[in-house]
């Protein structure tokens, strides 16, 4: 399976590249995984609606650009679908049933995703109601695909 995480802007904290780059290496046995950052729009604190649209139109052609066209897409999304790990991991296995075999996981900016990024999601998952800063969601995102490898293997992995 080919799993690619795509999301704006580039992880500054140390412990955040080091927590992913473990689980991504984690995941080799399982998966290739591919992680793309696409530059991010400069987003000023007073921005009027139109500013801050643009600034997402602008970022989500970005993330649009780097999925392939038969790339399952889901969208982290706060309104999205709020799934447990069992269920992303039946969900996943389905899709690898059905020859769906590359999953993009897009990940917004500061703003949040654009409507057509969302318009190409064929899953919106929320990670529950609370905003998580995106480079903090990469980590926790690139854990729960983990977890979820583990969960269809049926390997042992700590509760
Ligand atoms: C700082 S958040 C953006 C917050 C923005 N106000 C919004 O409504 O999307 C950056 C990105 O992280 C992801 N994200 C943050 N918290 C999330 C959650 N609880 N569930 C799903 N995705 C989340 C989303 O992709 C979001 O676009």
């Amino acid at each position: 399976m080919h799993i690619q995480i795509v999301g704006v802007g580039k992880i500054k904290e140390k412990f955040l590249v080091d927590g992913i780059a473990e689980y991504v290496k984690r995941l080799g046995p399982y998966a290739k995984v591919q992680i793309v950052e696409v530059p991010d729009e400069r987003a000023p604190e007073s921005m009027s609606a139109a500013e801050e649209a643009l600034v997402k139109q602008r970022e989500g052609e970005r993330l649009l650009a780097q999925i392939k066209s038969d790339a399952y897409v889901v969208a982290l999304a706060l309104d999205g679908m709020p799934l447990s790990s069992e269920e992303l991991a039946r969900h996943v296995e389905g899709l690898a049933t059905y020859g769906r075999s590359h999953v993009a996981f897009v990940i917004g900016g500061s703003l949040g995703l654009a409507p057509a990024v969302l318009a190409r999601a064929e899953l919106k998952l929320s990670f529950g109601r609370m905003t998580l800063p995106h480079q903090l969601m990469r980590l926790v995102l690139v854990e729960q695909v983990y977890r979820a490898f583990k969960i269809m293997r049926g390997e042992p992995y700590h509760k």
